[in-house]
């Protein structure tokens, strides 16, 4: 289940935020989304997931064009990405299983299935004891995971990480990325950070330059010692 960006670029209001990106995401890709703040990284999930449309250019999915999906193939395609959002979004009304839930409540998955599918994720991520816990009483590497169970409880075959090291002790941050290696399982794991975790080995790097692609290709230590200017 292929993900292509072809010419992709987004504009919020007159100011070009993504511009003309191209890349081809094959099924099971491993890939690392870096550049400074501002550069695009949030906006390109976003447009990935078909949360934001594209000015111009298309974000293609298994080869079709989503701006061209009927509303029920939309909603297919949604439930095949699943975000790690920057800031964790939990509703810190509800139990961690509550937030965990939701997706699938709004995915109308029965009842018994979505509990047990809760709870398998909530086991993967180390949180199997925070079940019942409000998301306040956790730390912040806890509401990460939390966040992370979250979006794989719909299975997702591409899982977009917005920046899940920010705020992350070492330790922690290595606890994180483990999660997310292990339960990307097969599918497509992409991580955006502002630059190389050394917690996570991820096989391909884009680097985002003020909205363009200014890099895509293995790991070079060139890549992040590299200025802007250098990389234009
Ligand atoms: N909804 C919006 N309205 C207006 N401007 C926006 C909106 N979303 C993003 N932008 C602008 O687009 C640019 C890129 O933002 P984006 O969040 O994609 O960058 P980023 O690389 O993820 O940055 P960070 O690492 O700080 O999250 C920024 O200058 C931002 O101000």
């Amino acid at each position: 289940m292929e993900l292509r960006a072809d010419r992709l670029s987004v504009r919020q209001g007159v100011r070009p935020v993504l511009r003309d990106v191209d890349c081809t995401l094959p099924p099971g890709s491993r890939v690392l989304v870096m550049g400074r703040s501002g550069a695009g990284k949030t906006t390109l999930f976003k447009a990935l997931a078909g949360l934001v449309a594209p000015t111009s250019g298309r974000v293609l999915w298994k080869g079709g064009d989503v701006a061209g999906m009927t509303p029920a193939d939309k909603r297919v395609r949604q439930a095949a990405f699943g975000m790690v959002f920057q800031t964790d979004a939990l509703f810190d009304s509800m139990t961690v299983r509550g937030n965990v839930l939701l997706p699938l409540e709004r995915r109308r998955v029965p009842r018994e299935e979505a509990e047990a599918r809760a709870d398998e994720v909530l086991r993967a991520v180390g949180l199997a004891d925070a079940a019942d816990t409000l998301p306040e009483r956790l730390s912040g590497g806890m509401r990460k995971r939390a966040g992370i169970a979250r979006a794989l409880a719909a299975r997702p075959s591409v899982l977009l990480a917005d920046d899940p090291f920010a705020g992350l002790d070492p330790g922690t941050a290595r606890q994180v990325a483990r999660v997310l290696l292990e339960v990307a399982g097969s599918g497509t794991l992409i991580v955006a950070a502002p630059d190389a975790p050394p917690e996570l080995s991820l096989s391909r790097w884009l680097y985002l330059r003020e909205g363009q692609l200014v890099y895509d290709g293995p790991p070079s230590p060139e890549v992040e010692t590299l200025t802007d200017e250098a990389l234009a």
